[in-house]
């Protein structure tokens, strides 16, 4: 058996150990293999990495990667007696959760009032990564403020007594409300308890749930968990294409056997958007830790070095292989369109559905707003609203905002960060009080608009006057078939 004074003797890079749930792994060869990259290995390097490794990796992923051969060395346990010693400090306070600070639950009004309860309590690690977005962070800043941009023109004098209907079809589910859970990667890093929070919320009020391809809770217990739930929602499945094909499609091959409903391939994400908080923060751990990684020389001729563990190659030839992986399992969505083109692209390429998002303002900055682009796809494509499933997210904090979305066309409206909030702080029960929310500022506004049903909202119920100024005046219709281009707007 391995003592903590041995694992100590190992933590460079000339020879990496790291302790996970009580073993011992030399993690050397690996370093420069690992998907996240190997300064957050290095930062844990001769250490207890139980509490940094978990929140991050599903269970099972370093036993996978032994039997692959990619992790070689499972040098046996540690004496469980000595651990505390390799546990750093910073991780000690970082995991600490003071629940008494927290505002009742049943105070809360509004998903913002989830942000500022979370940010109470939880770690610097996950607030940079929950909040973060890219560079100047405009695209987020424009994600938010174009809904308030929008107003409605509501219709007065019309019984609205009787029970409001809120059900939409999404991604093949019969869904009780016009929203999802968007992906997000690492709620654990948030609630000990993670993803399973989200699936929960979503079997409870029966609405999908799109987990992440980094989700931090096995792809399998959502799927164990929701059917334990028997009460509805539906799982649908993100897919960052990964480098390797043939692990692209085993994540696909799984998704299918665990029952997913919908294939959502994440398509904004070539390279991993340079979120200044969160690189500023990891830079300040590998600082501290005396880790020097150059990133940016690149000699000329070499291989570009690109961010992050995802294709960089991938194209639209590629959907080809992907749906005959996929073989018609359930619908196939592409996540991530920012412009009319390629909502048009989409369609011609035979996807079922088109999300618009900017990821919420985390990739390209000065990206448009999914309100942005939708507005383009009615200029210049509107006939896709007819053809396309439509789903947008970015920014969207109430009620109000999903509304004007389905008055413009949009399926379906799905959030991130406030669930990952909500679940920070509250668990399930917050996942299951922010649901409750939107909905009932859907049902009151619908009721002060004039209607009861979502099909009765059309593009006459609001006015976008303020964000059509700032619409392209051209696109780019070499690609496309621009003869039927009959404007919505
Ligand atoms: C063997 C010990 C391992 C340790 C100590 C470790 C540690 C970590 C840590 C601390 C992070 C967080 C990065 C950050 O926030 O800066 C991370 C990220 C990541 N790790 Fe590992 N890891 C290990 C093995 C693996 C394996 C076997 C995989 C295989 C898939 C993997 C995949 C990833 C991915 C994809 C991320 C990035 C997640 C994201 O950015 O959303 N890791 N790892
Ligand atoms: C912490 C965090 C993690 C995310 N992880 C993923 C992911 O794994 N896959 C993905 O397609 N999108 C991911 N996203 C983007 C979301 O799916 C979504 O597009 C975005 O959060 C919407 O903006 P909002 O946070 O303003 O609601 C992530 C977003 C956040 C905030």
């Amino acid at each position: 058996m391995l003592t903590a004074e041995e694992v100590r003797k190992h933590d460079s890079r000339r020879s990496c150990w790291v302790v996970i749930s009580g073993e011992v792994y030399d993690v050397t060869e690996f370093l420069n293999q690992h998907p996240g990259g190997p300064a957050s290995i290095l930062r844990c390097a001769g250490r207890d990495a139980t509490e940094e490794y978990e929140p991050v990796h599903p269970p099972g992923t370093i036993e996978t990667h032994l039997d692959k051969g990619t992790i070689e060395k499972h040098l046996g346990p540690i004496d469980v007696t000595t651990l505390d010693a390799l546990k750093a400090a910073d991780v000690v306070a970082q995991t600490s959760r003071d629940s008494e600070e927290l505002a009742p639950l049943p105070t809360l009004q509004n998903l913002d009032d989830f942000e500022s309860e979370a940010r109470k309590i939880v770690s610097k690690k996950a607030w940079v990564y929950f909040s973060s977005s890219a560079d100047s962070t405009t695209a987020h800043a424009r994600n938010r403020l174009d809904w308030t941009r929008v107003n409605f023109r509501p219709r007065i004098l019309r019984n609205v007594g009787k029970p409001v209907s809120m059900r939409r079809r999404i991604m093949g589910h019969d869904s009780s409300l016009p929203f999802f859970i968007a992906p997000a990667a690492q709620a654990r890093l948030g609630h000990p308890e993670g993803e399973l929070c989200l699936a929960r919320g979503a079997a409870r009020y029966n609405i999908p749930y799109c987990s992440s391809t980094y989700s931090s809770i096995a792809h399998k217990d959502l799927a164990k968990c929701l059917a334990e739930e028997r009460k509805g929602g539906a799982l649908l499945w993100q897919l960052y294409v990964p480098i390797a094909t043939e692990n692209a499609k085993s994540l696909i091959a799984e998704a299918k056997k665990l029952g997913f409903k919908a294939l959502v391939i994440t398509v904004d994400s070539a390279v991993i958007g340079r979120r200044e908080e969160d690189d500023r923060y990891k830079a300040e751990l590998d600082h501290a830790a005396g880790i020097e990684l150059a990133r940016s020389a690149n000699p000329a001729g070499a291989a570009p070095i690109l961010r992050g563990a995802h294709s960089s190659t991938l194209n639209w030839d590629d959907l080809t292989w992907i749906r005959q992986a996929w073989n018609d399992t359930g619908p196939v969505i592409l996540k991530g369109i920012q412009t009319a083109e390629d909502a048009l692209l989409a369609a011609e390429a035979g996807v079922d559905g088109i999300y618009l998002s900017n990821h919420g303002g985390r990739q390209l900055d000065y990206a448009p707003s999914s309100l942005q682009t939708l507005l383009e796809i009615r200029k210049f494509y509107p006939h896709l609203l007819e053809t396309l499933e439509i789903y947008l997210d970015g920014g969207v904090m109430r009620g109000t905002d999903i509304l004007k979305a389905i008055c413009l066309g949009a399926t379906a409206v799905a959030l991130g960060r406030p669930f990952m909030y909500a679940l920070t702080g509250y668990g399930t029960a917050g996942v299951c009080k922010a649901i409750e929310i939107l909905s009932d500022q859907m049902e009151t506004s619908m009721r002060l608009m004039g209607v009861t049903e979502l099909s009765q909202l059309t593009e006459f119920y609001v006015n976008t006057a303020i964000l059509e100024q700032e619409l392209p005046r051209r696109i780019d219709q070499r690609d496309g078939n621009a003869g039927k281009v009959s404007s919505k707007l």
